[in-house]
Parts: C-alpha cells; sequence; structure tokens
C-alpha cells in the first residue's frame, strides 16, 4: 500500500507537551482534522502546563535516527514539519535525516521561545537551524522574534516583514511566512513570500492568552494540506482561514495558556454556515401557543417563514407538552418547512432534540445546558443564550465568543412565558447592548407598536411568540418586528 491510494500521511518532528497543548500534541490533532495521518519523531520531551515549561529534556540523537528509520521503513509520508529541535546537536540530526530520506515538502517552524519564555532552541540551534535545516525546507514559518533572530534585524513595521522575509530567504529557503501576531497595531497581518510572489494575510488579534500551541497549529495545517495534494499557497490561505476561525474559541482548560480547540471547524459546510447569517427576526413557537391545533401550527410557521422570519424557534413548555418522540417529529417537520424557506432552526433547551432533529442551533438559558458542554458535543450547532441582567452577562463573559447571538429579556411584561423575570425595559435593553459582543435579540413582549423603539434602544434582531401566532395580518406583523422597517 505505498501507492497514491494510502490515506496520506504526514511526519511531525518535534517536541512533546505533557500539557497537551503545544508541540507534537498540537500537530497530531490538527493533522486529523485534516484528515491526515500523523507519524511522529520526538525529539525532545517538555514538562509543561498552560502555566510555563517545567523542564526540557532532549531525545538521545540515536533516538531520534532510529525513529525516523522506523517511520520511513513503512509509510509514505507526503509532507514533513519541525517544531521545538531543542539544541545544535538536534537540529543536525534532524537536517541529516531530511537529507538522508529525501524530504521535499518539509515545513520549518523555527520555534525558538516558548509561550511563557522557555527557550526552545539554543543560540548554536539557530545557526545550525539557518545553516543546515532552512535549505533543505520547503516553507518556513516564523513570528516575528523568530524572523527577528533569522534575519538578523529588528521588525517593526509591515515593510520591516517584507524585508525580513527577503534575508530569510537569502538562506535557502525559497518560501517564508512571517507571522504579524508580535507587532503593535489593531489588525494582525502575516506575510508570504512564496519565490518571487507576496501577499499579506489578515489574521485575528484577540485577546486572550488561551492560545497555546498557534504556531504548530498553523504549520501543522499547511503539512497536512500539502499531504493531501495541494498547493502551497492555497494550503497557506486556508490555514490562515481556520487559524481565524479557531483562535478566539478555545477550550478553558488550564490556568494559563491555555489550549486551542483545533476541532472546531468539523467541515468545510460549517465554515459557510458560520458565516454572515440573520438571527434578526425570531419566531418561537409550540403547539401550546397555537392549542395543539397541528394544521395551524405548520400553515402558520411556513407563512411566517415566507414573510420573512429568519430563525424558527421550536419550544415546548407546557405541561401536556409531547413527549421526546412526537418532539423530535414535529422538530423535523419544521426543520424541512425551514430548509424550503431558507431559514434558519433552533429548538429551545434540548440539545438532544436539536441533534436528533439536525437543527441549525439551540437556545439555552442560564439555567439549562451549559454552553460549554453544548460545544463539547455538538460544536456544529450555533448557540443563543439568555442574559437579563448585567450580572447574569459578566457571569458568561467567558461564553461570547461560542455564541452566535443573546437573547435579552424580557424588554416588557409577557404574559407568555410563566417563569419571565421582571421586565428590564429599553434602557434595561441598552445597557446589555453597549456591553455585547455579539449581536442581541430583544425578546418579551415584543409587537408592530413597540418594535421600532426596541430597534432605537439598540437591538439587532427581536424574538417572538404572541404578536406573531395571534398577528390578524402575518405578512405585515412581520414585516414591522423586522429591521427592514427602520429603512
Ligand atoms: C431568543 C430567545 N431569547 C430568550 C429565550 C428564553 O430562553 P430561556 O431563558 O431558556 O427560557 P425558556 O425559553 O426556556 O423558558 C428564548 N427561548 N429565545
Ligand atoms: C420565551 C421567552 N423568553 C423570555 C425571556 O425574557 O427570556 S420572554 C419570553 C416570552 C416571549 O413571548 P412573547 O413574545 O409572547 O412576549
Ligand atoms: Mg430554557
Amino acid at each position: 500500500m505505498r501507492g497514491s491510494k494510502q490515506y496520506p500521511t504526514a511526519l511531525t518532528i518535534a517536541g512533546s507537551d505533557s500539557g497537551g497543548g503545544a508541540g507534537m500534541q498540537a500537530d497530531i490533532k490538527t493533522m486529523q482534522h485534516f484528515f491526515v495521518y500523523s507519524t511522529n519523531v520526538v525529539v525532545g520531551l517538555t514538562a509543561q502546563n498552560t502555566l510555563g515549561v517545567q523542564g526540557v529534556y532532549p531525545t538521545d540523537p540515536v533516538a531520534i535516527a532510529a525513529q525516523f528509520e522506523s517511520v520511513m521503513a513503512d509509510f509514505r509520508i507526503r509532507a514533513a514539519k519541525t517544531g521545538a529541535l531543542f539544541d545544535a546537536v538536534r537540529v543536525l540530526e534532524v537536517a541529516r535525516n531530511v537529507e538522508r530520506f529525501h524530504m521535499k515538502q518539509l515545513v520549518v517552524d523555527p520555534v525558538m521561545v516558548a509561550k511563557g519564555g522557555a527557550s526552545l532552541l539554543d543560540d548554536k540551534g539557530v545557526l545550525a537551524m539557518k545553516k543546515e535545516l532552512l535549505p533543505k525546507a520547503l516553507l518556513v514559518t516564523p513570528n516575528i522574534p523568530e524572523a527577528e533572530l533569522l534575519a538578523g534585524f529588528a521588525i517593526r513595521t509591515k515593510a520591516d516583514m517584507e524585508k525580513a522575509a527577503r534575508q530569510i530567504q537569502k538562506l535557502g529557503v525559497p518560501n517564508v511566512l512571517v507571522k504579524g501576531g508580535h507587532l503593535e497595531g489593531e489588525d494582525l497581518l502575516n506575510y508570504a513570500l512564496l519565490g518571487e510572489e507576496s501577499f499579506f494575510l489578515t489574521g485575528k488579534k484577540v485577546d486572550t492568552i488561551r492560545k497555546h500551541g498557534t504556531g504548530d497549529t498553523l504549520s501543522s495545517a499547511i503539512t497536512a494540506m500539502l499531504a493531501q495534494g495541494i498547493s502551497l499557497k492555497q494550503a497557506i490561505v486556508i490555514a490562515n482561514d481556520y487559524m481565524n476561525r479557531i483562535i478566539d474559541r478555545p477550550l478553558l482548560i488550564g490556568e494559563g495558556h491555555g489550549p486551542l480547540n483545533q476541532a472546531l471547524w468539523p467541515n468545510p459546510n460549517q465554515r459557510l454556515k458560520r458565516s454572515g447569517q440573520d438571527f434578526s427576526c425570531q419566531l418561537i413557537i409550540g403547539l401550546e401557543n397555537v392549542a395543539f391545533d397541528r394544521a395551524k401550527f405548520f400553515a402558520l410557521v411556513e407563512k411566517a417563514c415566507l414573510a420573512g422570519v429568519t430563525v424558527v424557534q421550536y419550544r415546548e413548555k407546557g405541561v401536556e407538552r409531547p413527549d421526546f418522540l412526537e418532539q423530535l417529529s414535529v422538530a423535523k417537520a419544521l426543520k424541512e418547512i425551514c430548509r424550503k424557506t431558507k431559514t434558519l432552526f433552533f429548538i429551545d433547551d434540548n440539545v438532544d432534540l436539536a441533534i436528533a432533529s439536525g437543527a441549525d442551533g439551540v437556545h439555552v438559558g442560564q439555567d439549562d445546558t451549559s454552553v460549554q458542554s453544548i460545544v463539547r458535543r455538538a460544536p456544529e450547532l450555533f448557540i443563543g443564550l439568555s442574559v437579563s441582567t448585567m450580572e447574569e452577562f459578566e457571569a458568561s463573559r467567558e461564553d461570547m465568543p461560542y455564541l452566535a447571538y443573546i437573547g435579552v429579556g424580557p424588554v416588557f411584561d409577557t404574559t407568555t412565558k410563566k417563569d419571565a423575570k421582571p421586565a428590564i425595559g429599553l434602557n434595561g435593553l441598552a445597557v446589555l447592548k453597549a456591553a455585547a459582543t455579539v449581536p442581541v435579540i430583544a425578546i418579551g413582549g415584543i409587537n408592530e407598536k413597540n418594535a421600532k423603539a426596541v430597534y432605537q434602544a439598540g437591538a439587532d434582531g427581536v424574538a417572538a411568540i404572541s404578536s406573531i401566532t395571534k398577528s390578524k395580518n402575518l405578512v405585515k406583523t412581520i414585516q414591522q418586528l423586522s429591521q427592514s422597517q427602520e429603512e
């Protein structure tokens, strides 16, 4: 099975991170995510967690060579990458094996310093990398401090990045990707110099220390795509896009530099789903809201979808609510209406029902299933979270990057929800909107007459039950509930 039909296989030549966030562990998770099998040459061990590096234990060069032998004797390695190589002895041993096994698609992530500041390559190691390893590489992916060491001068500006990339190219590596995350400024720019061609890529700057393993993940994503047969340019562009999608949705693990979640972007369809969705006009409905008249229920939902609601949320709350299987059959029928009318479909509270019915999202309250556990179980679901006070907002702050929107209310008194909290009014809505970093969907007593004031208070959209289910003129009601009335 050494032919082209073999499952794409890559090799990571790097250090182990006992904390699982960076190094070889990040490489394996990333490659797996891109459907590439990852083999490994462990160049050293680190005793490490999110708080720092407690110990560094380089591997015996004999053991490095033996791992290369084993891997190359069995697998067809289509691309390889290096990570932490520790010192000149290990760099030279790796370079020798790269040469020996004719590895052409080699990505060098010139790991020199760990996030907490610990050195992962000594001065002689940097020299050996410049002289012996980079001339054998297809691509090198330095961050700013690494690019400064490789190029030999300080980098402060975009122009410096370009100059440094050209200088690094002179070391014999044809392609250079300089990662600009360490530069000052609101925007993050990465610079790719691929042979003669060059371009900047926009990255996402996030204000968090939970991004351990970012460099490993980016270089592994590129390597995995090279192993898939994708061109270097395309691999870099897709890997950059991937990083922008996962960078602000880390796993909440450890007390310090926590890890990324490489699995957050499960398949290409999710890419499309995540961009530019419209949550602005939401019909929340259950059979109880139409006195269990099924015919009326489905007809009303279809008409509302055609009239312009952007989200249908299925919510059963009554004491006589249907059992799970019956709710599932209703949910599936609603999903079908939504699919046909290109409307998003959400489920209230019940994550199992959302998964089973193929819903696009789930809406949860402060006391329902936690946002983090939904992300773990069903990362493909959009999540809406109820927030009615600043205290609740503060308590949910770490969940914000995972949310599609927050449902803020009740803005006005409502008799529809039996256990509704006190109305927060338009002022309460405006305060929460000022703090929010995701769309704010106002809820509670919202109707044709007050919708305009709700938008003026800052809402990005509205959700309603009674004003839609009891409407005498559905098309007009939905028009008035939709933001388009402002124009
Ligand atoms: C858009 C939107 N906002 C708020 C809610 C209320 O959800 P929750 O706080 O979980 O209350 P119940 O719906 O479970 O009574 C919602 N469903 N949708
Ligand atoms: C389901 C729900 N949640 C609320 C909240 O404040 O979180 S208020 C509410 C009821 C919304 O119904 P109506 O549009 O008929 O007032
Ligand atoms: Mg709830």
